[in-house]
């Protein structure tokens, strides 16, 4: 089995963590690099595991979940970089980098897999994405899966459509919460409790998740299930329509996306 340090074991990094501990992954096998020192002392008191220096846990782990924030990623490389042995796999958890950003900093054919995964793996219903850089080989590709499976759903991507997939899946989950505030407040207008208003709206959303996920029924059929001639539903389509919802969504993805280039941009 493969010893994993997650470099920079932040909100992402202790998903990562928590979900591989979860999903039998032995305690001994995981090792952590924090800034703080509060905050190494905090993730070695709730995992029972080790948390080191960065060149410690670099020189010790087979494989390197690099989860430091992107603007983050070079100071951090200028210093581990040098220090990385060959033959380690480096997983990159960082938004819009490619994984030709860290080759300059490994040693020559480093082998680097770039992920994007998302906070549901709190609940082990994580979309994961995963894309080969240069070196990485279908055996990488398995060892990332390996380490993402237990965290929910993953797939194979080509690296170009990561930032996409970051638009969509990676940020996604803060859409759906901020949707749900959206309506939470609508029920406030309409009179209902806030918490009674964020309890139907909760459950409406997973229910309607679930049918999406189960049902194999496409989403316009499922919505027109709920939208009865002259009822209520397409009164309230109208007005989305009319706000331009759709067009924000659309607006929306490519400004995420296009972040996710700026960074890149700006970080090379
Ligand atoms: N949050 C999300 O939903 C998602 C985030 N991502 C990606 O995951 C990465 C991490 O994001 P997130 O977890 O939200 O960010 P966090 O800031 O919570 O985590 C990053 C951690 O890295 C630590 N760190 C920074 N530099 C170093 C260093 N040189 N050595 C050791 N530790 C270091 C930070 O320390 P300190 O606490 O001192 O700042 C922090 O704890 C990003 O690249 C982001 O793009 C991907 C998908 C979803
Ligand atoms: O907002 C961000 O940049 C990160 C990447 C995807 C989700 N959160």
């Amino acid at each position: 089995m493969h010893t994993v340090a997650v470099i920079g074991a932040g909100k992402i990094g202790e998903l990562l963590l928590s979900g591989l501990l979860r999903s039998g992954w032995p305690a001994g096998r995981l090792l952590a690099t924090a800034r703080r020192t509060e905050r190494a002392e905090e993730l070695a008191a709730r995992y029972g595991i080790r948390v080191l220096k960065n060149e410690a846990a670099v020189g010790e782990a087979d494989v390197l979940a690099v989860a430091v924030k992107p603007q983050d990623a070079e100071a951090l490389m200028t210093d581990i970089g040098p220090k990385v042995p060959s033959g380690k796999l480096v997983v990159s958890l960082c938004a819009g980098l490619p994984t030709s950003f860290f080759a300059k900093w490994l040693p020559e054919a480093t082998p680097v897999v770039r992920v994007m995964t998302n906070t549901p793996a709190l609940v082990d219903q994580a979309m994961t994405a995963i894309s080969a850089g240069a070196f990485a080989t279908p055996a990488h590709l398995e060892l990332a899966e390996e380490m993402f499976a237990p965290l929910g759903r993953t797939v194979r991507v080509p690296e170009s459509q990561q930032d996409a997939v970051t638009a969509l899946s990676g940020s996604g989950p803060a859409y759906f919460y901020y949707l749900v505030e959206a309506m939470t407040d609508a029920g406030i207008l309409l009179g209902l409790p806030r918490q009674v208003a964020y309890d139907l709206i909760v459950q409406t959303a997973i229910g309607s998740a679930i049918m999406l996920r189960d049902s194999g029924e496409h989403p316009v059929k499922l919505r027109e299930a709920v939208t009865s001639p002259a009822g209520t539903t397409i009164s309230a389509i109208r007005e989305l329509e009319n706000h331009g919802v759709r067009a924000a969504l659309l607006a929306a993805l490519e400004a995420a996306r296009d972040r996710a280039r700026q960074i890149a941009e700006q970080q090379s």
